[in-house]
């Protein structure tokens, strides 16, 4: 079993156990479901900020521990006072040391979209994103049928959440396109053998209908990188080990920010 198998398995059984705590019914009665949400695309049209949705990530399958000293709201606070156009936060746990209370956390403290980074398997999880404070949720091709991106992708739509889809390839763009999506995700990190490639960006950008906003997601450390995805049409750029590895990765993202 490949690491992504393993994570969407795993994720099947926390949301069966999920759904014997918290009702639909009790999600939906929470604080945060009735609120106004922040659109994706705004946030990433927006010339005073800079693109780039900034991550708050404390450990991954491909790198161990990357930090785990840091709150995330002097984390999320110093992305957002650096020009994030919006905020990613983990809320998978076994895999990435992430938990839902730090989505509720980083809503708090900030105005800016939030995607809530998890791997989306049933409806449940997209009504609980809005819940938690999320104003993204992400579907990864990988793991999702088409039916599944479609259907996921109008909840997301009815209760005013934007939808990042996340590709790897040419197949797995043709087959999940659908027009309840908002931006397409193309991830340079290969999620069944984590290999990573800035190729794989640059190479479907221009197949990518035009309709969509377009983001270039993992492995980006350096200005230059930002340049030439600009430049084939890349919209936005989803960044967390670049800056997390760091012990203030608010001023690391200020500093990148100047050089793009
Ligand atoms: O990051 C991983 O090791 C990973 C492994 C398996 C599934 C997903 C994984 N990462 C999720 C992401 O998409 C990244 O956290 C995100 O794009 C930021 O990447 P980076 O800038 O390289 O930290």
């Amino acid at each position: 079993m490949n690491i992504l198998d393993k994570i969407v398995a795993r994720k099947k059984e926390e949301v069966a156990s999920a759904k014997a705590i918290k009702t639909i019914k009790d999600l939906e009665r929470s604080l945060g479901f009735n609120r106004r949400t922040y659109a994706l695309k705004d946030f990433l049209t927006d010339p005073s900020k800079s693109g780039i949705i900034a991550e708050f990530k404390r450990k991954s399958p491909s790198k161990g521990i990357i930090n785990d000293k840091l709150s995330v709201e002097e984390v999320t606070k110093g992305y957002s006072a650096a020009g994030a156009s919006a905020l990613s936060v983990l809320t998978d746990h076994d895999f990435f040391m992430g938990k839902d209370d730090d989505l509720i956390a980083a809503r708090a403290v900030n105005s800016i979209p939030i995607l809530r980074k998890d791997f989306m398997v049933d409806e449940y999880q997209i009504i609980e994103a809005k819940a938690l404070g999320a104003d993204i949720i992400l579907l990864i091709a990988a793991c999702l049928t088409p039916e599944e991106i479609l259907s996921f992708a109008k909840l997301a739509k009815s209760l005013g959440l934007s939808t990042l889809l996340e590709v790897h390839n040419r197949e797995e763009l043709d087959r999940s396109l659908n027009p309840y999506l908002d931006v397409i995700g193309v991830n340079n990190r290969n999620l069944k053998d984590f290999t990573v490639d800035i190729e794989t960006s640059l190479s479907l950008a221009e197949i990518i209908p035009s309709e969509f906003l377009k983001i270039s997601e993992s492995a980006i450390s350096n200005p230059e990188t930002i340049k030439m995805l600009k430049k084939v049409g890349y919209n936005g750029f989803l960044i967390g080990e670049n800056f997390m590895k760091t012990s203030n990765p608010g001023k690391a993202m200020a500093d990148f920010v100047k050089e793009i």
